[in-house]
C-alpha cells in the first residue's frame, strides 16, 4: 500500500476533522500528519476556504520525518551523530516528492555520485522500506511519533515567541509556482512567519525539483477536486 492508496479512506477523514476544526477553533495551528500529506494538506486548506477560517500560515503538512531519516542517514555515511547533522528535505511528502537538499547539508561536507543516489533514493523510500518490513502491519510508529513530537514542539516554541525556530513543513507557498510546498519555515507566535527560499540547486537537485513539481501537481489537485467535487 502506498501513501496515494490512503487517500480513499483518510480524505474523508481529513475533511470531517477539519470542519470540526473550523467550527470548534478556528485559530488553531493546525499539524496534517494523516498521508496523503501532499493531497490531505489542501484538502483542509479547501474545507477552511469554505468556512471562511483559512489562515495560510496555521496549517502545516508534517514532512519532519523525511528530515529525520535524511539527517540519520546522512550521519551514518558521515560517520557522524544524526543530532550535528542538519539536511533540509523539500518538496513533499511521498516518493519523488521527498527532495533532500544535499549540497546544503550542515555541516558542510560533499558526497560522491553513488553517495547521492544512495542517500536519496534511501530519503525517497524510507517509509516504504517500513511499510515493507512490517508486510502488512502498518507503516512507521515510534518513528513517526519523534517526528511528531519534534515538530510541535517547534511549533510550541514559536507561539511562545522563541526566536530562530527554522524547520520544513509542506505549507502553501510561493516558492514554486505551486500552491503548497514544503521548505523550510520559520515559525513564530502567528504559525509560518516566514518562508525560506531554496537557496542555490545544483544539477542533480534541479531535476529532482522538476519530477517533484509534475507529481506534486497533481496529488495538490486531487486534493482541491475531492473537497470541490
Ligand atoms: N506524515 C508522516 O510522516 C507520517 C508517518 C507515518 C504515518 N503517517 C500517517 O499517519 C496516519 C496515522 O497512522 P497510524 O499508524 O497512527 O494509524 P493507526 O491506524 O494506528 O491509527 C489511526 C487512528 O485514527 C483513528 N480514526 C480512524 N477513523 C477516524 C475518524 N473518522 N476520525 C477520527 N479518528 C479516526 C483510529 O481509531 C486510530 O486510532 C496515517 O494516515 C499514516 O499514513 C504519517
Ligand atoms: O510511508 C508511509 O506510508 C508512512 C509514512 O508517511 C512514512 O513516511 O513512514
Amino acid at each position: 500500500m502506498t501513501r496515494d492508496d490512503l487517500f480513499n479512506i483518510n480524505a474523508g477523514i481529513v475533511r470531517t476533522l477539519s470542519e470540526a476544526i473550523a467550527k470548534c477553533c478556528p485559530n488553531a495551528i493546525v499539524n496534517v500528519i494523516s498521508n496523503p500529506v501532499n493531497s490531505t494538506v489542501p484538502i483542509a486548506a479547501e474545507v477552511f476556504k469554505k468556512a471562511g477560517t483559512f489562515d495560510p500560515k496555521k496549517l502545516l503538512g508534517v514532512t519532519m520525518l523525511d528530515v529525520v531519516r535524511a539527517n540519520t542517514f546522512v550521519a551514518e555515511v558521515l560517520g557522524l551523530d544524526p543530532r550535528d547533522v542538519n539536511v533540509p528535505v523539500v518538496g513533499g511528502h511521498a516518493g519523488v516528492t521527498i527532495l533532500p537538499l544535499l549540497s546544503q547539508v550542515k555541516p558542510p561536507c560533499s558526497f560522491t555520485p553513488k553517495e547521492v543516489d544512495y542517500l536519496t533514493d534511501r530519503i525517497q523510500n524510507g517509509g516504504t522500506e517500513v511499510v515493507e518490513a512490517k508486510a502488512g502491519a502498518g507503516s512507521a510508529t515510534l518513528s513517526m511519533a519523534y517526528a511528531a513530537v519534534k515538530f510541535a514542539d517547534a511549533c510550541l516554541r514559536g507561539l511562545r515567541g522563541d526566536a530562530s525556530v527554522v524547520e520544513c513543513a509542506f505549507v502553501a507557498s510561493q516558492v514554486t509556482e505551486l500552491p503548497f510546498f514544503a521548505s523550510k519555515v520559520r515559525l513564530g507566535r502567528t504559525g509560518v512567519e516566514e518562508i525560506y527560499p531554496l537557496g542555490p540547486l545544483n544539477e542533480y537537485e534541479r531535476a529532482g525539483l522538476e519530477r517533484a513539481k509534475k507529481e506534486l501537481e497533481s496529488s495538490i489537485q486531487k486534493g482541491v477536486s475531492f473537497v470541490r467535487k
